[in-house]
């Protein structure tokens, strides 16, 4: 699990995230949404330490990663898998090589051993018979699983995917999306999920936090939400045609 208490950051004197606080459950996927520009970056990055909070705590399974000395900070560190807008992979580099680099960085495992675990998060993420290809040549969605194969490598207890469906097709997406949830699952992660693409806050939010203009508006689950009379996140969410025919439909 990871709490967050009363977390502000500025930057130059202006005000982004003010007194958010939330939990994130452990074997859950937690989604971050809320506009474009409402600190939900900002949010995820001082979750894992890319910023400093100006105030507040933040504690990893009752471990408080702010009052953290560097040291014990990199032993967090290790146990957290990153998913990047973007995929992010190195282009000069393999499927296996990009998978097996994490491995390659932070363990002391046999070349064999590296090599058999890549294969594992490789299988895991539905990919086989790519790995001498180069990111160039597989499709957007094939390039998000190699990353998600990548993020999982070293076997994290927290995952924190930053826009996991930006660039991919609504069919594409949903395969992600549910990937994440599996993975999730499989091995009892806090998954923490950044996004605004409301068909995966209808798919995988099993808690969902909403930012509005740095603080925290609402906090609950994906069914919570069409139940929801708060005002910001109603205007956040029906500005979609589809879900305001869907909440009429199950507010009937
Ligand atoms: N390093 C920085 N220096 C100064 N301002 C920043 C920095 N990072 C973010 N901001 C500002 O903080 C605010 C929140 O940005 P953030 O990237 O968290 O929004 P977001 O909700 O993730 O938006 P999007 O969905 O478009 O990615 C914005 O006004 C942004 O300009």
């Amino acid at each position: 699990m990871i709490e967050v208490h009363g977390v502000y950051k500025a930057f130059e004197g202006v005000r982004v995230l003010k007194d958010v606080s939330a939990t994130f459950e452990t074997g859950k996927t937690n989604l971050i949404i809320g506009q474009s520009g409402s600190g939900k970056t900002v949010l995820l990055k001082s979750i894992v330490g890319l910023h400093q909070v100006d105030e507040g705590e933040i504690f990893y399974d009752n471990r408080s990663f702010t009052g953290m000395h560097d040291k014990a900070r990199k032993g967090i560190r290790k146990e957290m898998g990153m998913l990047f807008q973007g995929s992010a992979l190195f282009d000069s580099k393999t499927v296996e090589e990009n998978v097996r680099f994490p491995l390659d960085v932070f363990s002391d495992m046999s070349f064999s051993d590296r090599r058999d675990r890549a294969n594992f998060c490789l299988q895991r993420v539905h990919l086989e018979n790519v790995n001498n290809l180069f990111p160039s040549e597989l499709s957007g969605g094939m390039q998000k699983r190699v990353a998600i194969a990548r993020a999982i490598s070293l076997n994290p207890k927290y995952l924190f995917c930053d826009e996991p469906n930006s660039g991919l097709d609504p069919r594409t997406s949903i395969v992600i999306d549910n990937l994440i949830y599996e993975i999730t699952k499989e091995f009892n992660m806090t998954t923490i999920v950044n996004t605004h693409d409301m068909n995966s806050v209808m798919g995988i939010g099993e808690k969902v936090v909403f930012i509005a203009q740095g603080e925290k508006g609402w906090e609950g689950t994906k069914d919570d939400i069409l139940k929801s009379d708060n005002e910001r996140l109603n205007d956040f969410i029906y500005a979609s045609k589809f879900l305001k025919k869907l909440r009429a439909e199950v507010n009937k």
